[in-house]
């Protein structure tokens, strides 16, 4: 955008505050990847909610202004994009599927996906949920009658692939009572190289490999081939019944196409596996995690959310019916709540598609967008009390805790591309965090200030041991 084409009033990013960087790489030696987050925060506390830093050549607008998100969020795909990097970095790993496409390619991917997990499949499928759901209590069980320390965070992405893998591929791999290694060790290392390539001042691994490369590469190799496997089971599934109707996304990715004779490429179909497998696990697991740390913390909490599980199931064990999870709405307030405080979706990256006006700064086409999502969400003019963790602010009709804003809150995105996981998260959040409460007390088993945020594309605790005890 050349200057002398600015309108008066309107601001260039060379005019917006920002921290100094060095010559070439500006202030990419600054950004740790494991604690960008916490970075960018303290840089909007420092120079304001519209700030700009540079990544090597790029220079890149950051901003905590919701309004401003919410505006990129719903003028997609129009005027805004996902950051570019995200595409490139995914085509690489085979893994460009409907969270990173864009343009013509996005929009059939997103049907078929949106309609797989949509909440209208819940009903059948919740006898699945519920089994799973069984077998993550009957480990708590053992746990706490011998006093074993639990890993949340083993447990939860354990719990989280069970889930998502037996939903949208139609198989259990039941990782839950697998003894050694599970696919999630291996994809443990593939969200934080992610979002390091995707802040990458230069491309390294195109050129030469780290060891961290190797690993990952490794890893990635063990991914795919497990999405492979779901993917040959599905087709001879198909094969079996020939004319039955799609039992799941996998089914359907495959069955696409069938009668108009345009079928969905198998790369897109491998893509889609590998991003459904990957956003559905460490996203409800790390929300869940922090959900444990918060309630570790606020041990009163816990009492309530027992009534609420006595109230809703009696005597019951689980949440017992479909008609039943609507009852859990407290639960879903612990669950916002808790990545209101300590959000598992601290960063979203995008770009301007042509050059844009956004919050009287001029941006032109393909210039980086990072917003900073914690500082609304703690700001005391959207939320009251907003240190204090208040799942009740959640309860619809609720007016005790104001003000309170649901505009701040974007764990979930808006607009054409909102999550199409967010249902089947609160489904899995509502039952984990029921069946907890209706059996256990929990603490922290250490010393809670070791718990670390790291960012990984999502941001996880670095662990969450936790001891539990029989109710
Ligand atoms: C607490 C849990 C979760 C959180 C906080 C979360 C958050 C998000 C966010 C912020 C986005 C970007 C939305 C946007 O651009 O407007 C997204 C997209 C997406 N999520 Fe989730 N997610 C969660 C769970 C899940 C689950 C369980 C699945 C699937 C099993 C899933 C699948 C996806 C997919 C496929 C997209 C890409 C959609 C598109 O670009 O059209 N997510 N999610």
């Amino acid at each position: 955008m050349p200057p002398d084409t600015i309108e008066p009033g309107i601001r260039t990013l060379a005019e917006l505050p920002g921290p100094k960087g060095i010559p070439l790489l500006g202030n990419a030696l600054q950004l740790d990847p494991v604690r960008i987050h916490l970075i960018l925060e303290e840089w909007v506390r420092q120079y304001g909610p519209a700030l700009t830093i540079r990544l090597g050549p790029k220079q890149v607008f950051v901003s905590s202004d919701m309004n401003l998100l919410q505006t990129v969020l719903h003028e997609r795909p129009d005027r805004y994009r996902r950051f570019s990097p995200i595409e490139s970095v995914l085509s690489e790993m085979g893994a460009n599927g409907v969270f990173s496409s864009e343009g013509d390619a996005w929009l059939p991917q997103r049907k078929i996906i949106m309609h797989a997990l949509g909440a209208n499949h819940f009903r059948a499928f919740f006898p699945s949920m519920q089994a799973i759901t069984q077998r993550l209590l009957e480990q708590w069980l053992r746990a706490a009658r011998h006093g074993e320390t639990v890993d949340m965070c083993r447990d939860l992405t354990r719990y989280t692939v069970d889930t998502t893998t037996t939903l949208a591929f139609g198989v259990d791999p039941n990782t839950l009572e697998q003894a050694g290694g599970a696919i999630q060790d291996h994809m443990a290392h593939i969200f934080p190289m992610i979002l390091s390539r995707v802040n990458a001042p230069f491309p390294w691994w195109r050129y030469f490999k780290l060891p961290r490369d190797r690993q990952f590469d490794h890893a990635l190799r063990e991914v795919q081939h497990y999405a492979s496997g779901l993917i040959t089971r599905a087709r001879q599934r198909r094969a079996e019944h020939p004319g039955e109707a799609p039992q799941n996304l996998l089914e359907a990715m495959l069955a696409a196409g069938e009668e108009t004779g345009s079928p969905m490429a198998d790369d897109v179909i491998f893509a889609n596996t590998f991003t459904v497998l990957m956003a559905g696990e460490d996203t409800t697991a790390f929300s869940l995690a922090w959900a444990m740390y918060c309630l570790c913390r606020h041990p009163h909490v816990q009492e309530r959310m027992h009534d609420a599980a006595l109230q809703a199931f009696g005597d019951a064990p689980l949440c017992p019916t479909f008609e039943d999870v609507r009852k859990l709405d407290y639960f879903d307030g612990v669950a916002h709540e808790a990545m209101r405080l300590k959000p598992i979706v601290p960063l979203m990256f995008f770009e301007p598609v042509k050059d844009v006006v956004l919050g009287g700064v001029a941006l032109p086409a393909g210039m980086p967008l990072f917003f900073v999502l914690r500082p609304s969400m703690e700001d005391a003019q959207r939320y009251g009390q907003p240190e204090a963790f208040l799942p009740e602010r959640w309860a619809a009709g609720h007016q005790h805790v104001q003000p309170h804003d649901a505009h701040g809150f974007l764990q979930f995105g808006a607009g054409p591309r909102v999550c199409p996981g967010r249902h089947l998260a609160s489904v899995e959040q509502r039952l984990v965090l029921s069946m907890l409460a209706r059996h256990f007390t929990m603490e922290f088993a250490g010393d809670p200030d070791l718990i670390k945020e790291e960012s990984a594309f999502t941001m996880r605790p670095s662990s969450m041991p936790v001891r539990l005890k029989l109710r």
